[in-house]
């Protein structure tokens, strides 16, 4: 376990940051458009973090609503730029070298809005694969691969929009994978799924793309017993920066026997860790049910949905 310190140099590994820090300015109201002056305020949710994850570990970073994970994921996916600090993924750096940065890592979020719904899954993979520049049977090899991994063959030809929660956050898992990335960037995975649904998402990252895969996975989470059961170490991220890191149970082994991952959160941020509300989103659309994994399958009834929104 190791307190997070200052200072230090950028080295070889997956991922490297050295005083990383981003600052939103507050927006200028009509007075400072007047006097041509910042605006008072701003936020710094990524504050002089240093942190470096290892080849093929599964890293986590724990914290609640508004600590800062999804900005400082976007700055690693170099979807943000940061204001201070320095960054490497995969040995490139964020700023100078965001092409390779994004040739070589792939991004799970919970955003469905970004997929085509019209399209069936299969055509949104195809759709996804082609803006990487693979030749059309590369690109038709690929999602056929990744629609078995994700276990979505079956429901390869639905349309998007028939897709229970759990599958649309598989499919953003698939599309993560198209580029075969070194590094996968999953911002709360199980976030819009129930217990049950995001039980069976946890299972299949474990198995699928870290065991079978060993991909190098950075995962932010406001899940505790996703940090324990994904983790191989977790940072308890706060008010943008890391307060302490280590593997689940060392962490909780620190604070005495019986102590849970909710009390070192407790003890490092003197905050309680509120779970995110679930989401209810479903974990089963309509015409599809679970089977004895957790996972949706379509029923009967699905053909008679009205196809066109
Ligand atoms: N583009 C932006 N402009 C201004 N402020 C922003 C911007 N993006 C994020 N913020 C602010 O940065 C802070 C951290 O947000 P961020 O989304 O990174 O946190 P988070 O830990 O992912 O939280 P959540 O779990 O609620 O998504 C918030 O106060 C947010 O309002």
């Amino acid at each position: 376990m190791t307190r997070a310190s200052g200072g230090g140099t950028i080295a070889d590994n997956a991922i490297e940051m050295v005083n990383l820090t981003k600052t939103f300015a507050a927006p200028r109201g009509i007075a400072d458009l007047v006097h041509r002056r910042t605006a008072a305020g701003g936020v710094t949710p990524v504050d002089g973090v240093d942190l470096a994850v290892e080849e093929g570990e599964v890293f986590g970073l724990l914290g609640p609503n508004g600590a800062g994970k999804t900005t400082l994921i976007k700055i690693l996916c170099t979807l943000v730029l940061p204001t201070a600090g320095a960054a490497k993924v995969n040995g490139y750096d964020v700023v100078k070298e965001s092409g390779r940065v994004r040739e070589s890592i792939g991004l799970v979020t919970t955003d469905e809005r970004s997929f085509y719904w019209r399209l069936t899954g299969r055509q949104n993979l195809e759709f996804f694969g082609s803006l990487h520049n693979f030749s059309t049977d590369d690109g038709r090899e690929m999602v056929e691969e990744l629609l078995g991994v994700v276990d979505l063959k079956d429901a390869a030809d639905v349309r998007f929009l028939n897709y229970s929660a759990g599958m649309k956050q598989r499919m953003a898992i698939a599309r993560g994978l198209l580029n075969d990335p070194a590094v996968l960037f999953m911002d709360e995975p199980t976030r819009s799924l129930d217990p049950g649904a995001a039980e069976s998402l946890r299972d299949f990252i474990r198995k699928e793309i870290v065991g079978s895969r060993g991909k190098t996975i950075f995962i932010s989470t406001h899940n505790l017993a996703e940090a324990e059961e994904l983790c191989g170490r977790v940072a308890i991220f706060d008010e943008g920066k890391i307060k302490v890191i280590g593997s689940p149970n060392e962490l909780k082994a620190s604070l005495g026997d019986g102590s849970k991952l909710s009390d070192v959160f407790l003890h490092y941020t003197g905050k309680r860790f509120e779970e995110r509300g679930r989401a209810g989103a479903g974990a089963t659309a309509p015409g599809f049910r679970p089977d004895r994994r957790g996972f949706p399958h379509r029923g009967g009834g699905l053909g008679r949905r009205r196809g066109g929104v």
